[in-house]
């Protein structure tokens, strides 16, 4: 398959849709080239197909797969933000981080490792899961080369509950876990599209002593989207920033492929314009999760979670430069 590649920087870039068409080959995220197929990265899509930590409805293992195949369709010039994000740098599809279907601590464990090995290049990593577990693994590897972090998290749900039937690490716990090992800017992290029936009144007290604030949907009503991207990032201001996208930050009507669905939610629309204000952070790394396939309708979800990706890449490439990174 021939690649363009950008005349300034001499990356290589999609597979071009005008001389192969865009449904033709083997999909990798944007038509990118594989990890092998380069020398060098600033930036690794990588897939985390594992699901074991739903509370729900399973299928997110299948995640990386279906963003892939429904970000054949993407180009290489962004309009909002006037960037190329794959001619800026260079971003290479790293394929999935293989771990355990059976074994949450295990696959924690290589999850943590896959992420380690990637950032240990200099790159930037755009993970695709897989549920919301993994944000944990993959906030170790970010805090252990930046620091705790500024997590921006689009989410319906805190997903800073304690435990569910005694376990601690599954897709509602991830964010507590995280501030218990000191992985986050607790005067800098921010959710964003919480919404929906909790356990209680203290989930929100916990939520707090955590060290997040939340921009709720409600807020969103009442003070309107420029009012909740002031919010943010006046919360975030130019500290290292980790986002986390849980594609149920969308109403299920953008996003029906997901395992726990909640009404209300951001549309596709605002949600894209809020992921565009970080074009100017810090922004170390960032993953989209909770894409369920099995669920989906027409896609939906799955060009969703392709486009919320793209804008992510457009950010690292619109935001300050970071060190290319060798391979191997
Ligand atoms: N992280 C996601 N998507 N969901 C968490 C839901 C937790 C619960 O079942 O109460
Ligand atoms: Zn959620
Ligand atoms: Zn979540």
């Amino acid at each position: 398959m021939p690649h363009t590649s950008s005349a300034d920087a001499g990356h290589v870039g999609p597979v071009d849709a005008r001389t192969v068409p865009r449904f033709a080959g083997p999909a990798t995220f944007a038509r990118l080239p594989r990890l092998d197929q380069v020398t060098a990265f600033d930036v690794a899509v990588v897939g985390v197909p594992f699901d074991t930590g739903v509370s729900y409805r399973p299928g997110a293992r299948f995640g990386p797969g279906h963003v892939r195949e429904s970000s054949r369709l993407l180009r290489p010039y962004n309009p909002a933000m006037d960037v190329q994000p794959f001619a800026a740098q260079q971003v290479v599809d790293a394929g999935d981080i293989a771990c355990s279907p059976f074994e949450i601590e295990d696959a924690i464990a290589s999850i943590e490792r896959g992420a380690d090995e990637l950032l240990a290049t200099g790159a930037r990593l755009l993970t695709i899961g897989g549920d919301h577990t993994i944000a944990l693994p993959l906030l170790r590897a970010v805090a252990r080369r930046h620091g705790p972090v500024a997590v921006v998290h689009f989410d319906a749900h805190l997903d800073t509950w304690d435990s569910y039937f005694g376990a601690d690490y599954t897709h509602g716990t991830p964010f507590r876990r995280a501030a218990e090992e000191g992985l986050i800017d607790r005067e800098a992290s921010v959710h964003a599209g919480i919404r929906g029936p909790l356990y209680g009144p203290a989930d929100l007290a916990d939520d707090r002593r955590i060290g997040f604030t939340a921009v709720t949907c409600p807020d969103i009503e009442a003070d309107g989207l420029a009012g909740a991207i002031e919010r943010i990032r006046a919360r975030v201001g130019d500290r290292p920033v980790y986002i986390s996208v849980d594609i149920d930050v969308l109403d299920p009507a953008h996003a029906p492929g997901t395992g726990t669905p909640e009404p209300g939610g951001l549309t596709s629309r605002e949600l894209l314009a809020m992921l565009r204000c970080f074009r100017d952070s810090n922004l170390v790394s960032a993953d989209v999760v909770e894409v369920a396939p099995a669920y989906d309708h027409a896609q939906l979800t799955g060009f969703a979670g392709a486009h919320v990706a793209y804008e992510l890449l457009s950010a690292m490439a619109a935001g300050p430069k970071v060190e290319p990174a060798r391979r191997g």
